[in-house]
């Protein structure tokens, strides 16, 4: 049975708050998870209760492997142990028997990637968002990252796909959503999932895809392509080119060029999180630090979007 060391104490199955199946009532799929798919649904906190707290629900399909359940079940006891509102939040398990759940708040306003790309300006529209918007995101996400950096956790796959929102609208909030490449490493054989098609190059540094090194800067970089996931509305990074080239461009120095209308303050720190040397890029208390200086200057808050320009056919 296995267990899981989180903030310096180890927790299992037993730990995890078990919810009565009938507290709970599936309405619609949400997406495909990892797993199965991933359903909205409402959950009562107490049989009678007339209340009902929209809900996520993770399913296990039924005939999944013994990995697919260890990694189900690894996945919920990571989960349950952050506490942050900047991650998102577990509720619960119904592990007693099949389909599996496991029970998280709901985030309504879908992934960080998909909502940058309808944010983009349109011929018609310019963009709904401001300057200040986007950093709003970025510092959202920066929080999760400062709060698990101080637990000593590693993410491993900080990226916009990986993020959700609370709602698209004003007021949103960005929550880091998705812990299938820090689960992996519980396995015992990582590199299962590791074969060079399942890693994801393009927000990895030279130290952990040509030596597998993963430190919490491992999480500065890639946090770093985030900000510019961020900056550039959505944009692939190193549009066009494949991972092999990718690992070539960024072992030999190359880097992603800042973003139509980014302002140089936030490519500054971009590029200090893709220094190199491991030790050289920022901490996350530095970088939210660094951050709030960005939110305080006018020339960054009301630099402008960038308006509507023909997509190149790459993209
Ligand atoms: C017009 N638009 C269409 C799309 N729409 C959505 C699309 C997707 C979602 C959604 O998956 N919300 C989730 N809330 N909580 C969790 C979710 C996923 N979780 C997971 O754990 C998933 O595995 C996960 C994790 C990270 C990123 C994606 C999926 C936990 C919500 C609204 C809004 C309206």
């Amino acid at each position: 049975n296995p267990n899981y060391e989180f903030g310096g104490n180890a927790i299992s199955i037993k730990d995890l708050k078990e919810i009565p199946r009938e507290q709970l009532r599936l309405v619609k799929a949400l997406g495909q998870g990892a797993f199965g798919e991933v359903y909205q649904g409402f959950f009562r906190h107490r049989i009678g209760d007339a209340v009902e707290m929209p809900v996520a629900v993770k399913t296990l399909p039924e005939l999944s492997s013994t990995q697919a359940e260890t990694d189900f079940l690894m996945e919920a006891l990571i989960m349950s142990k952050f506490n942050h509102p900047n991650i998102v939040h577990f509720i619960g398990v119904c592990f007693d028997k099949h389909p599996r759940f496991i029970v998280i708040e709901l985030l309504a306003g879908g992934d960080l990637k998909t909502f940058l790309r309808e944010s983009r300006p349109k011929p018609d529209r310019a963009s709904p968002l401001t300057m200040k918007d986007l950093l709003i995101c970025i510092v959202d996400v920066a929080k999760g990252c400062k709060y698990m950096e101080e637990n000593r956790f590693i993410h491993r796959d900080i990226a916009a796909r990986n993020c959700l929102l609370t709602t698209k609208g004003p007021g949103r909030v960005v929550k880091i959503a998705d812990f299938g490449m820090a689960r992996d490493i519980y396995r015992a054989d990582y590199y299962r999932k590791g074969g060079k098609a399942m890693l994801p190059i393009k927000w990895m540094p030279p130290e952990a895809f040509l030596d597998g090194i993963f430190t919490t800067k491992t999480d500065v970089w890639s946090f770093g392509v985030l900000m510019w996931e961020v900056m550039s509305l959505g944009y692939m990074p190193y549009t066009g080119c494949a991972n092999r080239e990718v690992m070539s461009l960024v072992t030999s120095g190359g880097r992603l060029e800042p973003p139509t209308n980014c302002p140089p303050q936030l490519y500054a720190i971009m590029t200090q999180c893709w220094h190199p040397n491991p030790e050289e890029r920022p901490s996350f208390s530095l970088i939210l630090e660094r951050l709030g200086y960005c939110m305080q200057d006018p020339d960054v808050i009301r630099a402008p979007l960038p308006v509507y320009a023909k997509p190149p056919s790459s993209e």
